[in-house]
């Protein structure tokens, strides 16, 4: 041992690492965090914040078929070579500053490949082999995912990549591109790709965002809007084999068709990534799809060893790292035994629209035995919608008829990922909506729309007494 024992060694640096280190630290505690790649983790490197910045390119770009009449001329065109290096310039710098913050708050920093050699000791192995030890009294591994590759793909620089590989190096020439899987990376890329200039040909065994319990209207804004910019995913009962030379890439479909284009993104999903940790060794278990197992209060069968993000949680977003965080460090350091609850995470898709949900869907509320009652509020009504010529989407609340709860809330539109934090953050269920329907709003703004939705609530279902108060 080189050193007294830290009171928390997190393994790890993208969102649910570098966030528990940052808590802990600012609750006085003696932090070690350990990165093996790059300070951020997928998060920060190859994940929300390069996509969001060309999700915003892609958004300007997409807002330019409204130029003309607001009497703006002039062409727009867009070009990933360039798009490429502004999220790399914007990454550095918000690199630096997660760094920085974290040597201000005196957060021991190592880089090095952590793993255990007893439950409260890790050795970190250094780039050059070197190693040392560390004890602490609590763990947290927070060592996010990697991309899966199915077969007969395989990944291929400058043919083949996977999204990791898309951020690692300048996009590869060419100007037909195959966008593989229905989940959110897909999705996403889809509606990117196509407004940086891509030809894109989108390939998947199902529906886009299945596995999300996204409402029909949802679905179909959505489709709607991926529609206007030619953007259809075309549904394939399976890939047979893919071919890869100079000319570019072929893949034949199991329907025996056949789609050549330059290169490849797959979005066909993530593993958790627990590779070298030696967790086995201390007793510690994956489930069969690889998660580490935890219970609700996010310890591992070692009560001192908390797993938090991607590595555990099959949400696999940003956000339920954050919010695990929060959870395991609140129970490493003040002593809570507070439990999860993944469903009061915000989730938010970044494509044609901006989709973003939180809490149940009418399903799930009825699976529960409760009775769901919607609010619906649309964004063509609203001036500020109308003034920005973006009017799809709504605002859909859903509220318990017997005591006004907010049960869950859907926004589908322009801001959407900002907006949903309004539901997110009320200070409990019961009294959610009557702290919407109440508040102070600006006007015009996107948010009364979800002063709007409770007055449907309100008067449609006659819930005003529990809303309006
Ligand atoms: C293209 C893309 C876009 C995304 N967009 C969004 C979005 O808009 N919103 C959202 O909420 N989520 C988004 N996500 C998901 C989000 O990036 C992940 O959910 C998030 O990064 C998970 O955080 P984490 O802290 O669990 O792990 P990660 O961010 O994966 O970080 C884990 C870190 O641990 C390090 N590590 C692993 N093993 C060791 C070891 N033994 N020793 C030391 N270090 C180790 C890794 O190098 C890595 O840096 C996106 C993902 C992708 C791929
Ligand atoms: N905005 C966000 O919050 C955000 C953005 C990007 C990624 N993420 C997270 O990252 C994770 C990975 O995203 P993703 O879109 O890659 O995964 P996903 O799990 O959402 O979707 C995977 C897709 O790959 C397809 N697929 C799986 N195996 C296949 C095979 N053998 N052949 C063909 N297709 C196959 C699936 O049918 C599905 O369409 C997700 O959990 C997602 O939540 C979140």
């Amino acid at each position: 041992m080189n050193e007294a024992p830290y009171d928390i060694a997190v393994i790890g640096s993208g969102p649910g690492g570098y966030r528990a280190a940052i808590l802990a630290a600012l609750k006085g505690q003696r932090v070690a965090i350990i990165e093996k790649a790059d300070w951020g983790g997928c998060c920060l490197n190859r994940g929300c914040v390069p996509k969001k910045d060309w999700h915003h390119t892609a958004q300007l770009v997409a807002a330019s078929r409204h130029f003309a009449g607001r009497g703006i001329t002039g062409t727009l065109s867009a070009d990933m070579a360039t798009a490429w290096m502004h999220q790399e310039a914007i990454v550095a710098n918000v690199q630096e500053s997660y760094v920085d913050y974290m040597k201000r708050l005196k957060i021991t920093t190592l880089s090095g490949n952590a793993r255990f050699d007893d439950p409260h000791t890790l050795i970190v192995q250094g780039a050059d082999g070197s190693e040392q030890t560390l004890g602490a009294r609590a763990f947290v591994i927070a060592t996010g995912a990697g991309a899966q590759v199915p077969p007969p793909f395989e990944a291929l620089p400058g043919k083949v990549l996977t999204s990791d590989m898309l951020f690692d190096a300048p996009p590869p020439d060419g100007n037909r591109v195959a966008i593989i899987g229905s989940g959110v990376i897909a999705t996403e890329f889809a509606f990117i790709f196509r407004m940086l200039g891509k030809e894109v040909v989108w390939l998947a065994r199902s529906e886009a965002l299945r596995k999300i319990p996204f409402s029909p209207q949802a679905r179909t804004t959505l489709k709607n809007a991926l529609a206007r910019h030619d953007i259809a995913l075309r549904r394939v009962t399976g890939f047979a084999s893919v071919d890869t030379d100079h000319d570019g890439v072929r893949i034949m479909l199991t329907d025996g068709d056949a789609v050549e284009v330059d290169w490849v993104c797959l979005g066909t999903g993530r593993m958790p990534y627990t590779e070298g940790l030696n967790i086995e060794a201390i007793g510690i278990e994956c489930d069969a799809h690889g998660f580490i197992r935890r219970n609700a209060q996010l310890q591992t069968a070692q009560p001192h060893i908390y797993a938090i993000g991607d590595v555990a949680s099959p949400e696999m977003t940003a956000n339920h790292a954050l919010a695990d965080a929060t959870v395991a460090i609140g129970n490493i350091v003040d002593g809570h035994e507070q439990a999860q609850d993944s469903t009061w995470v915000p989730l938010a898709v970044y494509s044609a629209v901006e989709l973003a949900r939180i809490g149940m869907d009418e399903d799930t509320a009825e699976d529960e035995g409760l009775e769901p009652a919607v609010g619906f509020a649309a964004f063509e009504t609203s001036p500020r919608a109308l003034g920005q010529d973006d009017t799809d989407g709504f605002v859909r609340l859903i509220a318990d008829m017997d005591s006004g709860a907010l049960l869950g809330g859907e926004i589908i539109g322009a801001e959407a990922g900002e907006l949903i934090h309004l539901l997110s953050l009320a200070p409990d269920r019961e009294s959610a909506l009557r702290w919407l329907a109440a508040g102070r709003y600006n006007h015009p703004a996107r948010a009364e729309e979800l002063a709007n939705a409770t007055e449907t609530l309100a008067s449609k279902w006659g819930l005003a007494g529990s809303i309006l108060g």
